[in-house]
C-alpha cells in the first residue's frame, strides 16, 4: 500500500512540476465535475415532483438545473480531456528523462550485469508509455470517486438505506484490485521470460544476425524458443487472470443484487406514497448511472492499478544498490553518491540526478567548459554525500594497479587479479593474452567503469576511488572492444566524442584525419552530413571496419589526453589499416614529455611488439611484463605465443618474414603498402 502512495506521490509531484496550472486545473476540475454531474438526478427529480405536483416554479428551477449541468458537464469534460492529455504527454516525458538518467547516470556500469536490474528495467522500458497514463489514470478514478461521493449524498436525502447502495461496490472494487495485483505479480514473474523472448524476437529481425540464422537454420529453433518463453510468462498471466475472474463476478453479484433492492425498495415507497415519484427517478437515474460507471470501474482500476505499478517499477529502479561489487566492498563512495541521486529521482526532486543523466555524455568530457560545468555539478553532489572526494588529480604521472581484484556482480570468482601493475606516464603498454584472459576487464577498470572489488589504482599518486569517476574518465578516451554505432550523421557520430565540439567540422576532421578514417567519410554520399545507420530511410549502413574507424575517430576528439585505451582497436580493419592505426596511436602526437599512457589490447603480437611495455595476462592474473626482447630472452608464455604467431605469419604467403627481426622495411613515415606481406605490415612499429 505504502508503495501505492509512493508511486501516486510521486507522480502527482512530476505533474505539478512539469505544468503546474494544468496539474491543478484538472485535479480539481475532474472530481468537481462529477460531482456536479449527480445534480442532474436532483434536477430531474425537482422537474417531476413539481410536474406532479403542478408547481411550475419548482419544475422549471428542475428543468433548468438539468440543462445548465448537462451543459457544463459536457464542456468541462472535453476541456479536462485536452488538459489531461497534454500532461499525459509531459509527464510521460519527464519519465522518459529520469530512466535515461538512471541508466545512464550512475557512475559505473555495475548495474548493467545484475539480472534483476535488467529484468526490472526491461518491464519498465516496455511499459514506460505507462508514465503519462498514470497521472489520468490518478485523475479519471478520483473523478470516479467523487461520482460515487454525489451519488451517495443525494440518496442519503432520499433514504439513508438507500445510501448504501453505492457503497456495496466495494466488494467489486477489491476483488478488480486484487485481480489487476495478481496479474502484475505473474507479470513480474515472467519478466526474465519475456526478456528472453525480447532478445529472441530481436536476434530473428536483426540484420546483423541474419547471414548466421540462415547458415545455421536457425529461424525454426528461434520462433520455437520464442514460444516456449512465451508460455512460461503467458501461463503466469492467464492463470492470475482467471483467478481474478472468479472474484470479480462474486463482486458483480453482490453489486447487481443490491441495486435490485434498492429499486424495489424505492418503488413500493412510491407506490406506497412515502416517497415521491421524484425520488424514485432519482434513484433509477442514480442506479443506472452506477451501473454505467462499475462497467468502468474494472477497466479504470486496472489502468489505475498497471500504471502505478509501472511507476513503483520505476521507484525500485531508482533505489536498486547501483553496483553489485560495491554492495560487496562497500568502500566505493561513488555509488553513494550515486545513491543520492536516485533518491533525488524516486522522490521526483529536480536536481542532481536530473543533470547527471542529461548529461551521461557530456560529464564524461572533462576537457571543454560546457561539459566542465556538468562536471562540477556532479563533483559537487559527490562532495555532498562523500566528503572525501579529491580534486586535486594531477596532469600527469603513473598509472598504479595495486593488489587490484574485480568481480562481476554475482560472479563468485574474480575476473581479475589481484594483480600489481605500473604504468610508466607516457608509456606505450600492449596487453596480451588468451581469449578470457582479463583483457577487456582490465581496460573498463583503467576507463573508471567499474571499481575495484580490491586493491586501488592511483595516477599520480592519487588513489581514484577518491576521483569523481567522470573527472577521471575526462582524462580518458577509449575505444572499447564492444564499440558503439552512433547512427547519427558521420559528423556528430564522430564528434560526440567531445560534445562541445561536435559542431566544429574542423576538429571533427582533425579526428577523422588522426584516425585514418578522412578518406572513408569523404566518399559517404554527402561526406560528413552523411546520416549513418538504417534507422532513417536516407542512412548509409556502414561495414564492421568502417564503423570502427568512426569509433576510433571518436577516440581522437579528445586531443590531451592522459590515458588512451584501445581494446582490440583494429579487430574489424584491413593489415594495413591496423598496421597504420597503430603507427598513429604508438607514435605520440604529442612530445615525449606530455605524452599519454597508451594501453592497446590486441591478439596480433607482431603489431604490439614495439610497445614499451608488454603485459601478458593469463586466467586475470599478469605472468609476465616487460619489453619485447625481454619477454622474448625469458623464453617464458610471451615468447612461445609470439613465436606461435610469427610462425603463422611466416607460413603465410608472399614472403615469410622473420619474426625476430624487429625492422622492416616499411617505417612509420611510409606505411605498409598493401601488397606488403603480413610480418612486414605488422612490424610497420619497429
Ligand atoms: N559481464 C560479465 N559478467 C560476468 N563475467 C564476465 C563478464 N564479462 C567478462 N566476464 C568474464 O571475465 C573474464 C575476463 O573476460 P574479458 O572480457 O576481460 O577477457 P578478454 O581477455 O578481454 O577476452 P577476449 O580476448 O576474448 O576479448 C572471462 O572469464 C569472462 O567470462
Amino acid at each position: 500500500m505504502r508503495s501505492w502512495l509512493g508511486a501516486a506521490r510521486l507522480v502527482v509531484g512530476v505533474a505539478v512540476r512539469a505544468d503546474p496550472r494544468r496539474a491543478v486545473l484538472v485535479m480539481v476540475f475532474v472530481p468537481l465535475f462529477n460531482i456536479v454531474a449527480a445534480t442532474q438526478a436532483l434536477g430531474l427529480r425537482w422537474m417531476v415532483d413539481g410536474a406532479v405536483a403542478e408547481q411550475f416554479t419548482e419544475a422549471l428551477t428542475g428543468a433548468l438545473v438539468l440543462v445548465l449541468v448537462t451543459v457544463f458537464v459536457h464542456q468541462a469534460s472535453a476541456v479536462a480531456t485536452d488538459l489531461r492529455q497534454v500532461l499525459q504527454q509531459r509527464v510521460g516525458l519527464e519519465f522518459d528523462r529520469r530512466l535515461m538518467n538512471l541508466c545512464a547516470g550512475p557512475a559505473h556500469v555495475s548495474h548493467y550485469h545484475d539480472p534483476k536490474f535488467l529484468d526490472t528495467a526491461e518491464l519498465v522500458r516496455q511499459r514506460r508509455t505507462e508514465f503519462g497514463g498514470a497521472f489520468a489514470a490518478l485523475v479519471e478514478n478520483a473523478g470516479l470517486l467523487a461520482r460515487f461521493v454525489g451519488a451517495v449524498a443525494l440518496m442519503a436525502t432520499v433514504s439513508p438505506t438507500l445510501a448504501l447502495l453505492p457503497l456495496c461496490i466495494v466488494p467489486l472494487a477489491v476483488a478488480i484490485r486484487w485481480q489487476a495485483n495478481a496479474v502484475a505479480a505473474a507479470e513480474v514473474a515472467g519478466a526474465e521470460a519475456d526478456r528472453q523472448r525480447a532478445a529472441l524476437l530481436t536476434l530473428a529481425t536483426d540484420p546483423a544476425a541474419a547471414p548466421e540464422v540462415r547458415l545455421y537454420r536457425l529461424g525454426d529453433e528461434i520462433a520455437a524458443r520464442h514460444r516456449a518463453a512465451f508460455t512460461v510468462s503467458a501461463r503466469r498471466r492467464e492463470t492470475a487472470r482467471a483467478r481474478g475472474a472468479v472474484a470479480v463476478a462474486a463482486g458483480w453479484l453482490l453489486f447487481c443484487a443490491a441495486l435490485v433492492g434498492g429499486l424495489y425498495v424505492v418503488t413500493r415507497s412510491a407506490l406506497s406514497g412515502t416517497a415521491s415519484a421524484g425520488e424514485a427517478v432519482l434513484v433509477l437515474l442514480l442506479g443506472t448511472r452506477l451501473v454505467g460507471a462499475t462497467t468502468g470501474l474494472s477497466w479504470l482500476i486496472g489502468w489505475l492499478r498497471r500504471s502505478l505499478h509501472t511507476v513503483a517499477l520505476y521507484q525500485r529502479l531508482a533505489d536498486h544498490p547501483v553496483s553489485g561489487a560495491n554492495a560487496t566492498n562497500g568502500t566505493d563512495a561513488t555509488n553513494r553518491t550515486d545513491g543520492a541521486n536516485r533518491t533525488d529521482g524516486a522522490n521526483g526532486t529536480e536536481g542532481a540526478s536530473g543533470t547527471d543523466g542529461a548529461n551521461g555524455i557530456e560529464g564524461a568530457d572533462g576537457t571543454d567548459g560546457a561539459d566542465s560545468a556538468n562536471g562540477t555539478r556532479r563533483t559537487s553532489g559527490a562532495g555532498a554525500t562523500n566528503g572525501g572526494r579529491s580534486r586535486d588529480l594531477p596532469r600527469r604521472g603513473d598509472l598504479v594497479l595495486d593488489g587490484v581484484s574485480f568481480r562481476y556482480p554475482g560472479e563468485a570468482t574474480p575476473a581479475l587479479g589481484p594483480i600489481d601493475l605500473r604504468l610508466p606516464a607516457g608509456a606505450t603498454v600492449a596487453v596480451v593474452g588468451d581469449n578470457g584472459a582479463g583483457k577487456s576487464t582490465l581496460v573498463a577498470l583503467l576507463a573508471g567503469l567499474y571499481p575495484p572489488s580490491s586493491g586501488r589504482i592511483t595516477f599520480g599518486g592519487t588513489d581514484l576511488a577518491r576521483v569523481d569517476p567522470a573527472e577521471w574518465r575526462g582524462r580518458v578516451t577509449a575505444v572499447f572492444q564492444d564499440f558503439c554505432r552512433f547512427e547519427l550523421l558521420a559528423r556528430e557520430s564522430v564528434g560526440v566524442g567531445r560534445l562541445s565540439a561536435i559542431d566544429d567540422r574542423e576538429a571533427v576532421g582533425a579526428a577523422l584525419e588522426s584516425a585514418g578514417a578522412a578518406t572513408m567519410v569523404a566518399q559517404l554520399p554527402a561526406g560528413l552530413d552523411s546520416r549513418l545507420g538504417r534507422t532513417f530511410p536516407d542512412g548509409t549502413d556502414l561495414s564492421a571496419g568502417q564503423w570502427q574507424k568512426l569509433a576510433l575517430a571518436r577516440g581522437r576528439m579528445r586531443t590531451t589526453p592522459e590515458v588512451v585505451l584501445l581494446d582490440e582497436p583494429a579487430a574489424s580493419l584491413d593489415p594495413d589499416s591496423e598496421a597504420e592505426l597503430l603507427r598513429r596511436y604508438l607514435a605520440p602526437t604529442r612530445s615525449t614529455a606530455d605524452a599519454p599512457i597508451t594501453v592497446v589490447v590486441s591478439h596480433r603480437l607482431t603489431t604490439v611488439r614495439d610497445a614499451d611495455l608488454i603485459v601478458v595476462l593469463h586466467d586475470g592474473r599478469v605472468v609476465e611484463c616487460g619489453p619485447h626482447a625481454e619477454l622474448v630472452d625469458r623464453a617464458g608464455r610471451y615468447a612461445a605465443m609470439y613465436a606461435l604467431h610469427a610462425a603463422a605469419y611466416a607460413a603465410g604467403p608472399p614472403t615469410p618474414a622473420s619474426p625476430s627481426t624487429p625492422s622492416s622495411p616499411a617505417s612509420p613515415s611510409s606505411p605498409a603498402s598493401p601488397s606488403s606481406p603480413p610480418a612486414a605490415r605488422g612490424s610497420v612499429l619497429a
